[in-house]
């Protein structure tokens, strides 16, 4: 295994490089447990958020084996698409088909979406769920070829208000397929204890360092979570 730690440029990081996915996932895999046990020992539940896309498939099942008290784990989402849970491009329906399984079926899942027509109408219902919540210790982010995190998207209407706003949630609107979504925002996001960032991929490598030297997060929304250091980015690259 190679792991390479570098610490942040000018937009704060730690950097953790891996030869490959599987080396990546296991070393997270171990990371994400060590801080969910290290919460259950102080707390009642402990949380985290993950994302959703084509990343983190294989994370997600790796996880659902470990052996933990999921019972007492709340277990949500960073963003959601605004489509049906059964569809394959609802980020709920990837949590649902690789890590509500196995161990892992028994944590609290809340999910980022209810029956209303659109994230707009059905925000105020996902904010009363979130509410259970009372702060993340676990968030992990993928980023898009587009330097777009959680749905914090390039240069999109809602990108200041998902920024700024102290409410959990916020509806916003992708410059892609599908447009409607339902996102964390960057205040809840920030509560974390601890804020990963996963990677994989020269293109998202090449995307991140570019980040890491600019200060335009209109262009590059990942950089709107790069600039604190409490909670530091933690980034898993392979
Ligand atoms: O639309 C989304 O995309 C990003 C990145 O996904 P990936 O397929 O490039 O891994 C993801 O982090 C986000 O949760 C999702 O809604």
């Amino acid at each position: 295994m190679k792991e390479m730690e570098e610490v942040g440029m000018r937009n704060k990081h730690i950097f953790h490089g891996f030869d490959d996915s599987e080396e990546l996932v296991k070393n997270l895999c171990v990371k994400i447990c060590y801080l969910l046990k290290k919460s259950l020992k102080i707390n009642e539940r402990a949380s985290i958020a993950f994302s959703g896309g084509s990343t983190p498939k294989k994370l997600l099942q790796k996880m659902s084996s470990i052996d933990i008290e999921w019972q007492r784990v709340d277990v949500t989402l960073v963003d959601e698409r605004w489509v049906d849970v059964d569809s394959p491009l609802s980020n709920e329906h990837l949590v649902r088909e690789n890590f509500l399984q196995g161990r892992a079926q028994k944590a609290n899942f809340i999910s980022l979406k209810n029956e209303m027509s659109s994230a707009q109408k059905g925000v105020e219902g996902i904010k009363k769920r979130l509410q259970k919540i009372k702060k993340l210790d676990i968030v992990v982010l993928g980023m898009g070829k587009d330097a777009h995190t959680a749905s914090f998207f390039p240069h999109m209407s809602e990108l200041e208000e998902a920024l700024d706003t102290k409410d959990l949630c916020l509806a916003t609107t992708a410059n892609v397929e599908p447009t409607m979504r339902l996102t964390l925002s960057r205040s809840f996001l920030l509560s974390a204890t601890a804020l990963i960032l996963h990677i994989e991929g020269w293109e998202k490598e090449l995307i991140f360092k570019r980040a890491l030297e600019s200060d335009d997060y209109k262009s590059m929304p990942i950089i709107s979570m790069m600039q604190q250091e409490n909670p530091i980015l933690e980034v898993y690259h392979a």
